[in-house]
């Protein structure tokens, strides 16, 4: 089947669909300057590799390649500005609908879609890139100190019991609620990574390649080793699926003083952060309950048995 999409199409539909839509058309979107730091980042969600297109809605594919990068705006405490989509995509898919459920996502999430590219390609590709603004101090993953107390902001292992599912050829709509929703629309805890900024956390990540390895990288970034006490593993999800199943996006916070922030949290609505345990000096002591803990989770073309895939 061909959609018969042709580019100009996708970009007349495009313009009429996000907020932004001014900004699409010409060689260049312009964003007015800022005193802020800026960050940008780039995330790619691949047919075959990140969704299925025969299985995923074609809203939470969009939604998924917006949130994603929305994530590590997160992780860096950074308010969100805009998103452009570079998009390949095969004859078959409508790639207008694709563009705009990308622009709607953008504007629910508040990035405005305000540029990117259309081509034709064998495997469906969404490359969003985001720009986001920081008060003050981006945090990175750098920071973390001894003494630091480490939080995570939410259950981990839902999306990755949730895709375990629906690769076993469960339905998407079948799935329970917390399990759908992890897997098809991730929130980006962009509120939480601005508190954690302003409230003086010393270094985040965001999950995405899995908890353990996401830490791990953390620690090595910054230099440091780590003593976890517990994960907080979702409803239906496995420890394994909590520490290495990937996609969670929940930050991790590193933060000498939690409980102003713990606090901040919940007078703002949100869920509380979650105490899981501290940072230390020693750069080898990396352990779960007492018991080392290797870094599990997802790396692209790798092949060692310690990487579940
Ligand atoms: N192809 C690339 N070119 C330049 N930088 C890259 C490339 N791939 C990854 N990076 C950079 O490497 C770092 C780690 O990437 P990644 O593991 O994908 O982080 P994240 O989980 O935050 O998306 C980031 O700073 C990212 O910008
Ligand atoms: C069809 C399918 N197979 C496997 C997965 C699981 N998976 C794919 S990529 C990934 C890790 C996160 O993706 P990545 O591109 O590494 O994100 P980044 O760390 O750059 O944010 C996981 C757990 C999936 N979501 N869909
Ligand atoms: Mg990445």
């Amino acid at each position: 089947m061909d959609t018969n999409w042709r580019e100009d199409e996708v970009i007349e539909a495009v313009i009429g669909a996000g907020s932004a839509s001014l900004a699409i058309g010409d060689d260049t979107a312009t964003i007015a300057p800022s005193s802020k730091s800026r960050v940008w980042c780039s995330d790619l969600v691949v047919d075959g590799v990140h969704v299925e297109v025969d299985r995923w809605p074609l809203a939470a594919i969009a939604h998924k390649a917006v949130a994603v990068n929305l994530s590590d705006l997160a992780a860096a405490g950074a308010t969100p500005e805009a998103t452009l989509l570079a998009l390949a995509c095969p004859p078959a898919i409508d790639a207008r609908a694709i563009a705009v459920a990308v622009a709607e996502a953008a504007d629910r999430l508040g990035a405005p879609l305000v540029g990117g590219d259309t081509t034709r390609g064998a495997t469906l590709t969404l490359c969003v890139t985001a720009l986001g603004q920081v008060d003050g101090t981006p945090l990175t993953r750098r920071g973390a100190r001894s003494g630091d107390h480490l939080l995570v902001t939410g259950p981990l292992g839902a999306a990755s019991a949730g895709l375990r599912r629906v690769l076993a050829g469960e339905a998407p709509e079948a799935l329970p609620r917390h399990l759908h929703d992890a897997l098809f629309a991730p929130q980006p805890r962009l509120a939480h990574g601005q508190l954690a900024a302003s409230y003086g956390a010393s270094a985040a990540i965001d999950v995405s390649d899995g908890f353990s390895l996401d830490l791990h990288r953390l620690a090595d970034r910054s230099g440091v080793g780590f003593e976890l006490d517990h994960v907080p593993i979702a409803p239906d999800a496995t420890l394994a699926d909590a520490l290495g199943g990937g996609e969670d996006y929940e930050l991790v916070i590193a933060i000498h003083d939690p409980s102003a922030l713990i606090d901040a949290c919940r007078a703002a609505g949100l869920r509380e952060p979650i105490v899981v345990g501290r940072i230390v000096a020693d750069a080898r002591q990396r352990t779960l309950g007492g018991e080392p803990l290797a870094p599990r989770g997802w790396i692209h073309g790798a092949s060692s048995p310690d990487i579940t895939r």
